[in-house]
């Protein structure tokens, strides 16, 4: 099954050129964009510029590769709004993928490996209480977790040679201990946490898309130490995983 146009998310620039640097390793079209700046198009290889206004209207490259900003929200945001734009424009999307640098849980997730979310979770979106954190569902409201499509997720994991478990999405980054340790109670399976899954994913549900999240792990989930942090080397694995992406998609719809 060949998958159709993919939109791929990112928090900022970097992520954004490691992403579409795979892709194009890989041979895939890919424009790449951010809300309200000037952007570049890759397509075969060659780069120019234009207005983001144009990115979704009058693309049709097999990707568009957006840089939405840090956290929930500017992920939201800016998923929204590229999948409007690209609707109204007839060039709809078939999905949608959350992706960049994340801290890993140990000892799934070592740094500079990959991370691949069978759910994409909002682990701090609740209520504080006496009685420790609850979950927004539990309080009756909306939800806090999306489903990828397993059978895709699971073979693109496999694809990556990626850690597969939920994904934490955080708007504050754990940096103790304490803190990680509470959320491993809490989420014993998770493999990373980063901080735009699950906003890329409720734009995506909305517009009843299919969602992945691949995450290339920067540094530990854990007590703050930002000399252990390795971008580099998680950057050049999201380049890594995009490369390989594109093959991973073309699923047989039988075991999907
Ligand atoms: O100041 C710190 O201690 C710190 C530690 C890790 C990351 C940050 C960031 O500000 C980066 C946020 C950015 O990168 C993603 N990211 C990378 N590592 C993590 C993490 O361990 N937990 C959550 N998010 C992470 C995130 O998706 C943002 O886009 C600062």
């Amino acid at each position: 099954m060949r998958p159709g146009r993919l939109l791929v998310v990112t928090a900022v620039a970097v992520e954004r050129d490691a992403v579409v640097a795979g892709l194009a390793r890989a041979g895939a079209a890919a424009s790449a964009g951010r809300t309200g700046t000037t952007t570049g198009t890759l397509t075969a290889g060659t780069l120019t510029s234009r207005t983001d206004a144009d990115t979704a209207a009058t693309d049709s490259a097999a990707a568009d590769v957006v840089a939405a900003g840090v956290g929930p929200a500017a992920a939201a945001a800016a998923t929204a709004t590229a999948l409007a734009r690209a609707e109204v424009a007839g060039v709809p999307y078939a999905l949608v993928v959350s992706a960049g640098i994340g801290g890993g849980f140990a000892p799934a997730a070592p740094l500079g490996t990959l991370a691949v979310a069978d759910a994409i979770v909002a682990a701090d979106l609740g209520a504080e209480t006496d009685a420790g954190f609850v979950p927004v569902t539990d309080l009756g409201f909306g939800t806090s977790r999306h489903l990828p499509p397993a059978g895709l997720s699971r073979r693109v994991a496999q694809a990556l040679g990626a850690a597969y478990g939920p994904v934490l999405t955080v708007s504050t980054v754990t940096g103790t201990a304490e803190r990680a340790a509470a959320l491993t109670r809490r989420h014993p399976t998770a493999v990373a946490e980063a901080m735009e899954g699950f906003g890329v994913a409720e734009a995506a549900a909305a517009a009843g898309l299919p969602v992945l999240e691949i995450r290339a792990v920067s540094n530990a989930v854990g007590p703050r130490d930002r000399a252990a942090w390795r971008i580099g080397d998680a950057l050049a694995a999201l380049t890594g995983a995009f490369g390989k992406l594109p093959a991973a998609l073309e699923v047989d719809p039988e075991h999907d």
